[in-house]
């Protein structure tokens, strides 16, 4: 079953549509992973899935209704940023106690073990927390909620790397005991893709790629060697990046299935793995090229 479905989303923020025919499903049960470059609209399309923003045109669908305004996805959705404002007058325990009241699935043993692990103290103010301890503390509410739908929008935005670790291994240890649709938008795909089982590639408002992460770890192969026989190799193929130092180059080139590994090597050519993050970065920078360009 889907949880989430968009037929051609469009939304018109000023002058630009800041997402632009997106369509895509997201089945329920499942950890998908929502990638894309500063500005690509990850923020934009998730406020919309919460039901926070109302979408300019086309269909979005959540738990099978519009989400904007809808009491049925705020009850069973949440959404997780490092913008979250919390009533000031009250403590770190009370609004657990006010998530305990909202949200029906709330778990209060895990909440409070979070807490107490990540060393919260019951009487503290949210905004007086540093930055990464007020994505702790949202994350344990994102968590503790249990949510069908959970969505965490750059969620260790100031995590040290410790509790990056920790909060990534809660959450599969949560989802496995309690299976639930996980959207994450972040833009460290390196350390989060042993979590996922799917990614959602966006680029200026347009999906890119929506495939399972297993896919995208197969998805391109590096070749490195003399340039006129890499150039030759790589005709007739996709190629996402290229490098030339002095004689010799790396292309980067969609693998498409079967790939002639041994032909290739034989030819001279070392073929390599390209790490998923890397590919987001190809696919991403085709329109604008690399950094090198703006030293040419
Ligand atoms: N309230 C707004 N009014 C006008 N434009 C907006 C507004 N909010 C966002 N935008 C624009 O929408 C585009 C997408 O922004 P969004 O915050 O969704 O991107 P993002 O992928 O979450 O970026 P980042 O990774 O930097 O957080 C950007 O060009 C941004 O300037």
């Amino acid at each position: 079953m889907n949880v989430i479905a968009c037929e051609n989303l469009t939304k018109r923020q000023g002058k630009e549509n800041t997402l632009h025919d997106l369509s895509f499903t997201l089945k329920d049960k499942s950890i998908t992973g929502l990638i894309g470059r500063n500005g690509a609209g990850k923020t934009t399309l998730l406020k919309i899935l919460a039901g926070l923003w109302r979408e300019t045109s086309g269909e979005v669908s959540v738990f099978s209704e519009k989400p904007f305004n809808s009491m049925l996805v705020s009850a069973n959705s949440i959404y997780i940023d490092d913008q979250m404002a919390f009533p000031t007058a009250l403590t770190l325990s009370e609004l657990l106690k006010e998530g305990e009241r909202f949200y029906g699935n709330w778990n209060m043993k895990l909440a409070e073990r979070l807490f107490e692990y990540f060393s919260f103290h019951p009487n503290q103010i949210h905004n007086t927390l540093s930055k990464g301890k007020k994505s702790t503390f949202n994350m344990i509410v994102g968590l503790a909620s249990r949510c069908e739908l959970t969505m965490f929008d750059e969620p260790t935005t100031g995590m040290d790397a410790a509790v990056r670790n920790d909060f990534y291994r809660a959450l599969l240890k949560d989802y496995l005991a309690h299976p639930r649709t996980f959207l994450i938008s972040s833009h460290h795909l390196d350390e989060i893709e042993d979590l996922l089982e799917d990614i959602l590639l966006i680029e200026d408002g347009e999906k890119v790629l929506q495939l399972p992460m297993d896919d995208l770890k197969e998805y391109a192969v590096g070749l490195t060697g003399r340039t006129e026989i890499v150039r030759q190799w790589a005709m007739n193929k996709e190629v996402l990046y290229t490098q030339e130092i002095d004689l010799n180059s790396t292309y980067v080139v969609i693998k498409n299935g079967y790939f002639e590994v041994e032909n290739a090597k034989r030819l001279g050519i070392n073929v390599s793995p390209v790490s998923s993050s890397d590919v987001c970065v190809y696919l991403t920078n085709k329109k604008k090229g690399g950094i090198d360009d703006v030293f040419k």
